[in-house]
Order: structure tokens, then sequence, then C-alpha cells
């Protein structure tokens, strides 16, 4: 490939420049250096004893410029370059190297926190230290719709007459199953006739029985709409203890 290009650089023009139209048909500046060309020279020009067998082992180049184009008459052979100022062609042993393989260290990189590191932070990878949610198997006959039906039938599911003003030690004595009452964000309900009903269960429901359940519930499951649920069994709502 370099041969080529040294080949069609140095095969510069062969006729006379067109600024010195004179008798003299080859340069008479001292200057210009004088080139070799590497095709084969026409001397049989004219003969018909050329064949195709000398096409066939022809490999030279063919000239580029063309020998007798107007782009050859037009380049001057003081912009060849010398052969020192062409480009280096590179071989392959002369090829930058192929990167390091990395390290086993630098594929499992250690997991720190260290400021500045790039590994994963500790906290997104570590599992939330909360306990299990588990939904308990209900009763047949305690669905979530079965107690929406169960709502809407008029069935008294208060145990009450009249809301009242309910304070923490009057809801305290509501804490048996079949005497459930719990505050939920200020309102007392009735949770006896909802504890078969109760997705997670009558047990852990009655943890807020007799007491605010309010932190407990929003710990829980704060998308549920726990007012909306047992408006049927609201008794009051909660006061503070009067003052003595
Ligand atoms: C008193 C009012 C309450 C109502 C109306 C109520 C209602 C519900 C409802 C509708 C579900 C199903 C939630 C779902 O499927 O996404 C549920 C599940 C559950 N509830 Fe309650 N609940 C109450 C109180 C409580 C309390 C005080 C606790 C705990 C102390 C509790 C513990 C659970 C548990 C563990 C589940 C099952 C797990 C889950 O569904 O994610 N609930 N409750």
């Amino acid at each position: 490939m370099a041969s080529y290009f040294l080949n069609w650089l140095t095969s510069g023009p062969t006729s006379a420049p067109e600024t010195e139209p004179t008798t003299a048909t080859q340069p008479t500046n001292a200057s210009v250096p004088t080139l070799t060309r590497h095709s084969p020279p026409p001397d049989d020009e004219g003969s018909d004893t050329e064949t195709e067998q000398d096409h066939e082992n022809d490999d030279s180049p063919p000239a580029f410029p063309s020998l007798n184009s107007a782009q050859r008459a037009k380049s001057q052979p003081s912009s060849i370059a010398p052969p020192n100022l062409l480009p280096k062609v590179l071989t392959d042993t002369q090829l930058m190297p192929p990167p390091p393989i990395p390290t086993k260290r630098l594929l499992n990189p250690p997991r720190t926190n260290t400021p500045g590191s790039l590994a994963v932070p500790l906290t997104t990878t570590k599992k939330p230290a909360t306990k299990k949610r588990e939904k308990v198997a209900l009763a047949p006959g305690h669905s979530p719709m079965d107690w929406a039906n169960l709502k809407t039938s008029g069935q008294d599911l208060r145990g009450t007459h009249t809301l009242m003003r309910i304070t923490p030690s009057m809801l305290k004595q509501h804490n048996k199953r079949d005497d459930a009452w719990s505050a939920i964000n200020n309102k007392v309900y009735n949770i006896t006739p909802y504890l078969p009903y109760h997705p997670g269960g009558e047990k852990e429901l009655m943890r807020s029985a007799g007491r605010d359940g309010t932190k407990l519930f929003a710990l829980t499951h704060a998308w549920v709409n726990a007012e909306m649920m047992l408006d049927a069994c609201l008794v009051g709502f909660l006061v503070p203890e009067p003052s003595s």
C-alpha cells in the first residue's frame, strides 16, 4: 500500500509547465527533481507487437494523475513531499497493544460505603427489618363483600343508642372480643362485629382493642379507608380525660 502511494506521488509531470511555452520539451529548471516513473515505458509505442499476454503480466498500477491530464500539468513538483515527511505506516507489531484483562478484584469490587466509592450502597441491598405481614384465611361468608352487605343490612352494629364523648379510660374498658372498641383518627368504633371479617385476622385487630389504634393502623395499612369501612360501627369520639 505504501509503495503504491509513493509510486503515484513520485510520478510527476513529464511535460513542461504551461508558464514556459518555449521550444524546450523537457523542464530546464535545475531545481525540478528528476522523477522516476515506475510504469512501463512506452518503448513500443505505435507498434502492433503488444499482446494480451503483456497486459496480463503487467501488475504495476496506472499512473495517477493520468499522464497527459490537466491535473498532472497543473501540479507543482515542489508539492511532492520528501520520503522522510510522508506519513509513517505502522506494522502490526507497532500498533497500540490491547488493554489489559481486568483482574478479578475489579470485576467484583468490594461493597463498601466509603466516601467516593462507586460500589452499590449497602442500604439499598439490605432487606427491610419489618415483620412479614400475612393475610389470614377468612371463614366462609366473611369476605369484604359480605361485610359490605352486613353494613347495609340495617342490623345494629354499634351496640349503643347515641354517639358519645369517649375518654381513654372509658375506651380501655372495651378490650374483650365480645366487647371491643378502638379509636382511629379520634373516632371510636365498635370493632367486635368486624373481627371475623378483618383480612389481617382477629388477633391482629385485637391489638388495637381498648385503645387508640391510629398509629398501629397507619403503620400496617395507611391506604385502607377505615372511616368508610366502619361507619356503621361508630360509637363516638375520643376526647381527653377531664382535668380534676
Ligand atoms: C380497626 C380498623 C381496621 C380496619 C378497618 C382494617 C382493615 C383491613 C383491610 C381492609 C385489610 C386488607 C388490606 C389489603 O388487602 O390491602 C387489612 C389487612 C390487614 N390488617 Fe387491618 N384493619 C384494621 C385494623 C388493623 C390493625 C389495628 C392491625 C394490626 C394491629 C391490622 C393488621 C392487618 C394486617 C396484618 C393485615 C393483612 C396484611 C395486609 O393486607 O397487608 N389491621 N385490614
